[in-house]
């Protein structure tokens, strides 16, 4: 197995405590698809081959936690109606449906890898996505299908809306029942949209449950276009995380904050977070960019991580309310918008995504079936997943916001950039 030296590493992110978080003048060693080695460059020791950092900023690559990738057509109509002053609704979702449902899996495919490739030149080195724009057994069932093939974790969103002309009851006990059945060999999470104009908390409990009895982990996409049960719903339920999050009173931050003192979900790598509760909570995962292209009220990421909870930041990449998959952006606006350090935003969009996704130990398994190594830290025995500035520091991502700032991308081990 051939090893790589990384040195003249101005900066290093390491989202490890044992030097915490961050190392200057530092050198990191690959082996294989892993880190081997990390500290400080004058300990740095032999490798058969060596790259030269040369100043730069090294750093995890983005986990995007939150994307929904499979999809045909576009909204720009619909974008060009909300900034001319029309509200973001549901509905939207519909128009995004029929244009999936008529395109071959091919289109599907190589638009999806785009849209994976755009990412990896940004830096993103891991990424879930849903499906949610089938919305029939088989146009679900080809969505997980083409998805698994590309990502490191595969969503079931079957309750994204009730398709147009079905009726609600029916459409439920389909997600619940004969398309969970399809589509669940092939994704390892189920999410729901619980919103007015999507599923209510009745409904939205209904398909949180039906996923357990599956043995699935859960999501919930909620409080988004206001304020609603899915926070709430998301932590007596203990899903992995609850995405969006703009509408959030003192119960809800409360409540994700005190997920984190003790959970029936076993014990979390808590010394990554810097927390030592022992136990597994809901993420609270904020998307930037989509709370920005819906102009809706920004997350209030600050007041989440100052009440305890943990944070993660996504890209939430989907041609209605977010086409971006620029996680540099996400992170530029979460500190200038949103008011996180950058190290606070950062480590949302490495660490905190990998948490959610439940991908930041060692041994989860891929959509191919694969166990793979921890991700979201710079740590021996992690995924050697890194991500080189143009910069020697991290700030530059909020200092220079909009710049492309990726000078090289190591995935698994493996130069992409
Ligand atoms: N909110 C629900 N789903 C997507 C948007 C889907 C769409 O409008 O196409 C989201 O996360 O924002
Ligand atoms: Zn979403």
């Amino acid at each position: 197995m051939k090893s790589l030296l990384i040195d003249g590493i101005a900066e290093l992110t390491t989202n490890d405590e044992a030097n915490g978080g961050r190392l200057r003048d530092a050198a990191v060693v690959i082996e294989g698809d892993r880190i081997a080695w990390v500290g400080s460059g004058s300990a740095a020791p032999e490798a058969d081959e060596r790259f030269d950092a040369a100043g730069r900023a090294i750093l995890p690559g983005w986990v995007d936690s939150h994307t929904h990738l499979v999809f045909g057509g576009d909204r720009t109509a619909e974008f060009e109606a909300r900034m001319a002053g029309e509200a973001y609704a549901a509905g939207g979702i519909n128009v995004t449906v029929e244009a999936t449902r008529a395109a071959s899996d091919a289109q599907l495919e190589a638009n999806l890898a785009r849209l994976v490739s755009e990412a990896v030149r940004g830096g993103t080195t891991a990424i879930e996505t849903k499906t949610g724009y089938g919305l029939t057994v088989a146009d679900e069932l080809r969505s997980a299908r083409i998805a698994a093939r590309h990502v490191e974790a595969v969503t079931f969103l079957g309750a994204h809306v009730t398709p147009g002309g079905t009726d609600p009851d029916a459409y439920l006990e389909l997600v619940t029942g004969p398309m969970l059945d399809a589509v669940a060999p092939h994704a390892s999470a189920v999410d729901v949209f619980c919103e007015t104009g999507a599923f209510d908390e009745a409904a939205s409990r209904r398909v949180l449950e039906a996923a357990a009895a599956r043995g699935l982990a859960t999501r919930v996409h909620g409080n988004q276009l206001g304020h609603g049960p899915g926070v709430r719903l998301a932590v007596e339920h203990g899903a992995l995380s609850v995405d969006h999050l703009g509408f959030l009173d003192d119960a809800d931050v409360e409540a994700l904050a005190r997920s984190w003192d003790a959970g029936p979900r076993g014990a979390v790598a808590d010394s990554a977070h810097g927390r030592g509760s022992g136990a597994r909570g809901t993420v609270a995962t904020v998307l930037p960019a989509c709370d920005l292209s819906t102009r809706m009220p920004l997350a209030p990421a600050r007041r989440l991580i100052d009440a305890g909870a943990v944070v993660a930041i996504a890209s939430n990449c989907n041609p209605g309310t977010s086409y971006t998959s620029s996680m540099g952006f996400c992170v530029a606006t979460a500190v200038l918008q949103m008011g996180l350090t950058v190290a606070e935003a950062v480590r949302a969009a490495t660490l905190g995504g990998a948490v959610a996704l439940g991908t930041d130990r060692d041994g989860w398994t891929d959509p191919r079936g694969a166990q793979q190594p921890a991700l979201g830290a710079v740590r021996p025995g992690a995924r050697a997943d890194l991500q080189m500035l143009e910069a020697p520091s991290a700030t530059h991502l909020a200092y220079r916001p909009g710049m492309l700032l990726t000078a090289a991308v190591w995935k698994a081990g493996a130069r992409v950039v």
